[in-house]
């Protein structure tokens, strides 16, 4: 642990005893290091080793306190500042305050106890600065990108690099991609990172709220607006007003609810069901659907209107079976998570399961590859997680079983899946190895032997 530095006083009085008596008085606290200068151009030349407070003499004689006080402020803005004068004039005090000194002393005999105080408060401020500063970098680095949504494939990089930008403007943001590609956390992600992060982020997904209880749980209701309406209900859109409201699955809305959302978009002001208050909105749209929504228009499913204003700057999700290294990479972090919560050891991944690891399909994305880890990990000989403690879902195995019901060697499945990856990728090796996460030689090898 490094010694905190001691905290710096520098004191500019002209009368040298005056001066002196300060200084003993402020060292009493071995904390402190306090330096005395005699003159205002003494502290303009030494204003770079960087104080941490100065009191200053309002009768300096080469400098007239106000002067002084404004060249110091101008230099170095957040330099607590206590002035020390012999007159009582409120105006004068007033006036300095307003300057941006931190506190006004009048010469008398209570005033060493004063400075005492008024540096004790001032370290105790500077201290609880720097404990904000350290929170906020804290929470600022917990909500960068990649510390929330995992992935080093180029196509999360450029996920990432959209998500920087929607962060820092204002407009509405779409995402798209299959289920449990990280829809909403890329979307929470934007709303933490955004300068809205302070206020509520609200999530409504679309395909889970019958289609009668929509409106009301968007808008909200006011008391009797129908049957069952015993209360006043504050809506989704209510709930989200300064922060963000991330309607997922917004592609399931029906044609009448769309008029509906397309008229609070437009208006930016609502009325709760059975309610005539127009409440304003100031809501930033986040919405996701796993569609298509430009061919719904085309389907006349989806209003065009909407889906101009909806769009704003769209982030696409790629498929994690596109993903390339991204699985390996994913499959370990959440072995690692999931090991570090249960408190147990991390197991290795046998070749033989990276694998096929890389020859599942995943429709489930990476919420499926989350709970093929999790359910390996528990089951595993804690050492090694070998094929048979991988079980992918019975929907999506079938895929795979053709693959593997064939009494296969290792090297055969890795011939297997590196060729249909050469074909899809039109023969490109380093594509490839890039996206198997294995070296361009080991394909290299395989072809020269004849392998491939
Ligand atoms: N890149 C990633 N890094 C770490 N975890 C991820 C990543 N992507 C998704 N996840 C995890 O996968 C799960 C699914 O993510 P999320 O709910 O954001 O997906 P979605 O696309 O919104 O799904 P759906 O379409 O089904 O609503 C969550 O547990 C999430 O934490």
């Amino acid at each position: 642990m490094s010694t905190p530095l001691p905290f710096s006083i520098v004191i500019v009085e002209d009368d040298p005893w005056y001066g002196q008596l300060l200084q003993y008085h402020l060292s009493l606290n071995p904390d402190y290091q306090v330096t005395l200068y005699t003159s205002g151009q003494e502290l303009l030349h030494n204003l770079h080793t960087l104080p941490d407070v100065v009191t200053i003499d309002f009768g300096l004689p080469d400098m007239e306190g106000r002067e002084l006080l404004r060249r110091v402020r101008e230099r170095q803005p957040e330099l607590p500042i206590i002035v020390i004068s012999a007159q009582s004039k409120i105006t004068t005090a007033v006036e300095l305050l307003r300057m941006g000194a931190s506190d006004y002393l009048v010469k008398d005999e209570y005033t060493k106890d004063l400075l005492w105080n008024a540096v004790l408060k001032i370290r105790e401020t500077s201290r609880l600065r720097q404990q904000v500063q350290q929170l906020q970098t804290q929470l600022q680095e917990k909500y960068d990108f990649n510390r929330l949504l995992k992935g080093n494939s180029p196509a999360i990089q450029r996920t990432f690099h959209l998500m920087e930008r929607a962060a820092q403007t204002p407009v509405n943001v779409s995402v798209t991609g299959e289920t449990g590609t990280g829809k909403e956390l890329v979307a929470k992600a934007v709303h933490l990172k955004s300068e809205r992060s302070k206020k509520p982020f609200v999530a409504v997904n679309m395909a889970a709220i019958p289609t009668e209880l929509l409106e009301s749980e968007l808008f909200g209701h006011e008391k009797g607006a129908f049957t069952g309406a015993i209360g006043r209900k504050i809506g989704k859109f209510e709930e989200a007003n300064g922060g963000t409201l991330f309607l997922d699955e917004i592609g399931e809305l029906s044609l009448p609810m769309q008029a509906k959302l397309l008229r609070v978009l437009q208006e930016r002001e609502l009325q709760r069901v059975g309610g005539n208050e127009r409440i304003k909105l100031n809501v930033r749209l986040i919405t996701a659907t796993h569609k298509n929504l430009a061919e719904e228009v085309k389907k006349q499913a989806f209003r065009e209107d909407l889906y101009y204003r909806v769009i704003g700057l769209p982030i696409e999700l790629p498929p994690l079976r596109e993903r390339g290294s991204d699985i390996l990479f994913l499959a370990k972090h959440f072995l690692e998570e999931f090991c570090q919560e249960q408190g147990r050891p991390v197991p290795a991944l046998a070749e033989e399961t990276q694998v096929r690891l890389l020859a599942h399909s995943y429709p489930g994305n990476v919420r499926e590859l989350k709970t093929i880890m999790e359910l390996a990990a528990a089951l595993c000989n804690g050492q090694e997680i070998l094929p048979r403690d991988l079980l992918f879902t019975p929907a999506t195995s079938g895929a795979d079983l053709g693959l593997l019901s064939e009494q296969r060697t290792l090297r055969e499945y890795s011939r297997h899946i590196i060729r249909h990856h050469l074909d899809k990728y039109d023969h490109n090796v380093p594509l490839v190895a890039r996206k198997l996460d294995i070296g361009k030689s080991t394909i290299y090898k395989m072809v020269q032997d004849g392998e491939l």
